[in-house]
């Protein structure tokens, strides 16, 4: 028989992670599946691990003390807080940099994020959240397996990140990557993700799966009993 002969597949498959500062573990023995195409949201107190978290799965921490199983694909893009651009490099360049010969798919990629006809733009040109397009545009067209976002959506102001929603769930519906998204907004968790998970002191305290229709509604009383079980994992009290 095959080795692997009867698992399911799994795009990340985490056994047993730990990863230490100065002796503390800040990952302590963590398990994680995310299956393809599979968006997971990542909530958790300030300090309890999710960079660290997503350091390891995008293969950055290889100094760093620790041990167990990973198993992450070789094509991983990674989206954060700030768009990250090269100043120096107009829009197209920077989505298609280290890229030969892909131009054509970096406007098709523009296009998809709701900039056709801002190629020629210098970064400093576009609004903030045009720039965190850009920055998805940069990811996707890399057409990653999986997708680690750190609070991508962070800096930008309620209505821009209601629309970087509804794009995001557009993209992923077209390209299908798994996803890890780092978040601290439990309402985003709810809106975008399949499963959410709630980590504490580097470990998996809470795991929900979310079966709302779409568009999800925080009106809707099956949205707000899923805020209140992970608000309680969160430890906030209403
Ligand atoms: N390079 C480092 N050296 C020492 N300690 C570190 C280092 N990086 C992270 N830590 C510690 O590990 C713990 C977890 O940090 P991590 O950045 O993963 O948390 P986080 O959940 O992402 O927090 P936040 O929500 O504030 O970004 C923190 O206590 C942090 O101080």
């Amino acid at each position: 028989m095959a080795p692997n002969a009867g698992l399911v597949s799994t795009t990340v498959q985490v056994r047993n992670l730990i990863r230490r500062y100065d002796d503390r573990a800040v990952l302590d023995g963590l398990d994680l599946d995310i299956a393809p195409g599979e968006f997971v949201a990542l909530l958790g107190k300030s300090g309890s691990g999710k960079s660290t978290l997503l350091r390891a799965l995008a293969g950055l921490d290889y100094d760093v003390d620790g041990s167990g199983e990973l198993a992450v694909p070789e094509n991983v893009s990674v989206v954060f807080q700030d768009s990250r651009l090269l100043p120096w490099a107009r829009v197209l360049d920077n989505v298609v940099l280290g890229l030969s010969g892909a131009f054509d798919r970096g406007r098709r990629s523009l296009d998809e994020v709701g900039l056709a006809g801002r190629e020629k733009a210098w970064p400093n040109e576009l609004s903030g959240g045009e720039q965190q397009r850009v920055a998805l545009a940069r990811s996707l067209v890399r057409e990653p397996e999986l997708l680690l976002a750190d609070e991508p959506f962070g800096a930008l102001d309620a209505l821009t990140r209601l629309k970087m929603h509804v794009l995001l769930r557009k993209l992923c519906a077209a390209h299908q990557p798994a996803v890890l998204l780092v978040t601290h907004d439990v309402d985003e968790a709810i809106v975008l993700a399949d499963r959410v998970i709630v980590l504490d002191q580097g470990r998996i305290v809470a795991e929900e799966v979310v079966e709302l229709a779409a568009p999800r509604s925080s009106a809707d009383p099956g949205f707000a009993a899923i805020r209140s079980r992970l608000l309680d994992a969160l430890g906030v009290s209403l």
